[in-house]
């Protein structure tokens, strides 16, 4: 594409449309090929503004940044080079991506999901309803990135704009129609999302994670809420939003442009409620209230707050076009969402679970669960947990806390230490199990603790392993090894069988 029809569309404060053309786009100087526009975009740890000599010596014919030095510096001396001096490079690097690769973003019907937890979940069910149908999707989250039916690893829940045009690309030739997108409140707020035309807006809901990133609940909510207003691209077509959350409710009062489908289990949480519900251990089942009718919904999921999600994705699903009993029957189809309350098959007579939990309300929340499913047999709540290095400190004796609350002992341990001491981040959240009087065992080697937490159980009991789910990787500071919840737990269970 000749860099003059893209320096047309792009907002930019000045430019110079030298008569070359482009072929790609990156945002790392690492990442170059030849014939591709730079995108230099200010980050934390450095400034894409300091690879632009590299970028321009692996083949780039035009840079974009948003430095008035480095504009000028590339006129003086990078003649033929394409450039153009913007306000935001990440905002750039939407506009430039979109243009460059024909617009894929047009060809796709897109539904963004955010929250706190609940969004990989949600995403997924929707995806499986569209599906049920004989839709293509994309799917973008923390998990993995489907297009059509090809899999493929995801580096992050929400990639940047140019990682995602790019996926959006491939599912427009693999013939997609829909793509359901994680949107993470980091991505939010450094725009990684800039410019998409989000056409249904899911609200999970928000509790504490992420402050070491956001500060404050406040700012937190604000990058969430970004995705219902109109910033870079229209205010999304419809809004789906959990009535029973209070941030949801400040989305539902905000609200002036999309289409409000409220949803929840609150009589006053919106039109589209769960009633009559019933909870068992891999069964679900509940009267989907819609204003349209009534259906009984079942899924294979199990919990109260995979209530929610449904209820997330059908919504989303009905406004995507779905009827309700094309909903019902797509709900029935979803299956397993990789560590999100997976049981660990075994021969023995307890339960182990493996279950992303990884805030003080998510663990809450899976342990009130798991004493639900033990009420009747007399069983015992055994939780293991670690929380992550170089995330939110403050939520670590909130986890402490949440943990010791529910279970009957407690085995605290390593999840991502990454740069920080493992037993630094242990003794932070040991002062919240502490404030319960529940046992709580030390044990820094997480294969280990997942040992002792399936040795220490008897029959009837649960063993609920919180925080990787679908993790491959343990992250030290000495570097990162594989290590997967799931595979530890079933070779314990193996050898004690
Ligand atoms: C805090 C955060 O979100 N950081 C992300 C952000 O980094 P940054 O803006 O600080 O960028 P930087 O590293 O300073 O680099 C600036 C620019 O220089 C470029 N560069 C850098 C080096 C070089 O040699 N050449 C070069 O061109 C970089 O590509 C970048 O464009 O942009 C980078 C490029 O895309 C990301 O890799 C990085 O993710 C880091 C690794 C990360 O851990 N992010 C997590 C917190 C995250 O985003 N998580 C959410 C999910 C959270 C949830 O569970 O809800 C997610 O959406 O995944
Ligand atoms: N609707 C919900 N409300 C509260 N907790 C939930 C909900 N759904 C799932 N959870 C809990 O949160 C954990 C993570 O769920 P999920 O992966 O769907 O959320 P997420 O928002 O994608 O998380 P992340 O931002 O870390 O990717 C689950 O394992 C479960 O313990
Ligand atoms: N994706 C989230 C959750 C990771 C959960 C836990 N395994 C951790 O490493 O803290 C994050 O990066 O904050
Ligand atoms: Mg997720």
């Amino acid at each position: 594409m000749n860099w003059k029809t893209v320096c047309d569309g792009l907002s930019a404060v000045e430019r110079f449309c030298a008569a070359v053309e482009v072929s790609g786009v990156e945002y790392d100087s690492r990442r170059m090929g030849r014939g591709d526009v730079f995108v230099a975009m200010r980050g934390e740890a450095t400034d894409g503004n300091r690879y632009i000599e590299a970028a321009i010596a692996k083949g780039a014919m035009a840079v974009v940044t948003d430095s008035r030095e480095a504009y000028e510096k590339l006129r003086r001396e990078h003649a033929g080079v394409g450039a153009a001096l913007v306000e935001r490079g990440r905002r750039a690097l939407a506009e430039v991506s979109a243009a460059v690769m024909g617009h894929p973003e047009r060809g796709l019907a897109l539904s963004g999901v955010t929250g706190t937890n609940g969004k990989t979940t949600t995403a997924f069910l929707l995806e499986a309803m569209l599906r049920s149908v004989g839709r293509t999707c994309v799917l973008i989250g923390t998990i993995e990135t489907h297009v059509g039916d090809e899999v493929r690893v995801s580096p992050h829940t929400t990639p940047e704009s140019r990682d995602v045009l790019e996926i959006f690309a491939d599912g427009v030739k693999a013939g997609a129609t829909e793509a359901v997108m994680e949107m993470s409140s980091h991505a939010l707020e450094q725009e990684r999302v800039w410019g998409l035309p989000v056409d249904v807006a899911m609200f999970t809901n928000l509790t504490q994670d992420h402050l070491d990133y956001h500060g404050t609940m406040e700012k937190y909510f604000a990058a969430k809420a970004r995705l219902f207003e109109r910033v870079g691209s229209p205010a999304p077509r419809v809004a789906v939003i959990n009535g029973d959350d209070s941030y949801g409710r400040r989305l539902i009062a905000a609200n002036r442009q999309s289409q409000m489908m409220g949803y929840g289990l609150e009589p006053l949480s919106g039109d589209y409620r769960a009633e009559d519900i019933k909870l068992q251990a891999g069964e679900t089942r509940f009267i989907f209230k819609t204003p349209n009718g009534d259906a009984l919904m079942r899924s294979s999921l199990t919990g109260r707050v995979n209530v929610y999600n449904l209820l997330a994705a059908s919504c989303a699903a009905l406004a995507r076009g779905m009827t309700l009993e094309e909903v019902v029957a797509g709900a029935a189809s979803g299956a397993q969402v990789p560590g999100r309350f997976e049981v660990v098959p075994s021969s023995n007579d307890m339960t182990v679970v493996v279950d992303y939990a990884h805030t003080d309300d998510a663990l809450r929340n899976l342990i009130s669960l798991a004493r639900e499913l033990v009420k009747e047999r007399s069983g015992r709540v055994i939780t293991l947990f670690g929380c992550g290095g170089d995330r939110d400190k403050t939520k670590r004796p909130r986890m402490g806390r949440a943990a010791g609350k529910g279970s009957d002992l407690v085995v605290l341990t390593s999840d991502n230490p990454r740069s920080e001491d493992p037993m630094e981040i242990i003794n932070e959240a040991l002062a919240g199990v502490r404030e319960t009087a529940t046992r709580c065992i030390v044990e820094q080697d997480r294969a280990a603790a997942i040992e002792i937490a399936i040795r220490a159980a008897k029959a009837g009991d649960i063993v609920l392993i919180a925080g990787k789910g679908h993790e491959k990787v343990q992250i030290l500071r000495e570097g990162t090894v594989p290590f997967d919840d799931v595979a530890v737990a079933a070779g314990v269970l193996r050898e004690i069988a």
